[in-house]
């Protein structure tokens, strides 16, 4: 059935019981264009036969369920912050009952990658490694730096994240490392250094490094370092919370209303490309 873009979109919420499912479900609770419509979690999870909406103290008559097709049944869009490996089992599903999908989970393998790409072909889908509207103009920043600092300037990418977090370097750096070697007419792979130790020799000329920390509860910090002689420019966003990224999440599920089967990002998302 198609939605006129008059009528809430409706959204079902995976990782419903994680840091950034909870912090979607709150922004969804809180929207005039989106409306809750189905909450997933893993099999296992304690939050599974809960209201969606009971950890604010509010009930939404969506009870979080581990199984997928009941969970997306009368939905629009699945707004997907998990893991990899789930992301992959619920955009098959998406794929096959034509859910579009909203995808922040990071840390994906090039093969898992070309899996959604063949998501796509059949549900359009806004995968980006950050949501949040600072950080995709950081990137639009990134690209301009990178074009002018091209020559006699190292390019360093430092992040830190909450000692939760899984994957290194974050999705976010991977990305700016991936627009600003783009920025510069090359590819990251051919670039990037991910570990230094012991005698590492001088630093190769064209690299980019990374830098990763990992400690308490930091939300997301990235910094890249543009390091030339006599004077270095730094490039830094900071996230204090992770409403920018629900925010972020609920506009480009909004924005998908109607789109045709294909790869988007928070650039297209964002009027940004
Ligand atoms: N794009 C962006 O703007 C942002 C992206 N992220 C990314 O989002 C992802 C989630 O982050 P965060 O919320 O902090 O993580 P959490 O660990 O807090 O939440 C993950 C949720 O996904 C569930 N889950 C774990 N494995 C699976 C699976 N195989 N299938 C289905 N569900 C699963 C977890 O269930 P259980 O608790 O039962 O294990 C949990 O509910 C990460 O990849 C992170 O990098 C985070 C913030 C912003
Ligand atoms: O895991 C997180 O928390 C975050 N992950 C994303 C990433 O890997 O870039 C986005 C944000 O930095 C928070």
């Amino acid at each position: 059935m198609t939605v006129s873009s008059t009528q809430p979109r409706r959204v079902a919420i995976a990782g419903a019981n994680g840091r950034m499912g909870r912090m979607l479900i709150e922004a969804v609770a809180a929207s005039e264009d989106c409306r809750l419509a189905g909450a997933l979690d893993l099999a296992g999870s304690s939050a599974l036969g809960q209201d969606a909406m009971g950890f604010l103290g509010r009930s939404s008559g969506v009870l979080v369920t581990g199984d997928l097709r009941t969970g997306l049944a009368g939905c629009d869009v699945l707004i997907d912050f998990t893991r990899p490996e789930g992301t992959l089992a619920h955009a098959a599903v998406c794929a096959e009952l034509g859910v579009q999908m909203v995808i922040g989970t990071t840390g994906f393998s090039d093969a898992q990658r070309a899996q959604l790409d063949a998501a796509a072909q059949k549900i359009a889908i806004v995968l980006a490694p950050n949501m949040s509207v600072g950080v995709n103009v950081t990137l639009k920043l990134l690209e301009l730096a990178a074009r002018s600092l091209d020559d006699g300037y190292d390019i360093e990418i430092i992040e830190a994240h909450h000692k939760h977090k899984v994957d290194a370097p974050s999705g976010t750096a991977l990305k700016m490392g991936e627009v600003i070697a783009q920025a510069q007419g090359t590819r990251l792979a051919d670039r990037a250094v991910y570990e230094r130790y012991g005698h590492t020799g001088e630093r190769k000329a064209g690299s980019i490094g990374f830098a990763t920390v990992r400690g308490g509860d930091i939300v997301g910090d990235h910094t890249v370092l543009f390091a030339g002689t006599g004077e270095r420019v730094e490039i830094t966003h900071r996230s204090n919370n992770r409403a920018g990224y629900a925010q972020g999440s609920l506009r480009a599920a909004c924005w998908l209303a109607g789109r045709s089967s294909g790869m988007y990002d928070m650039f297209d998302v964002l009027g940004l490309r």
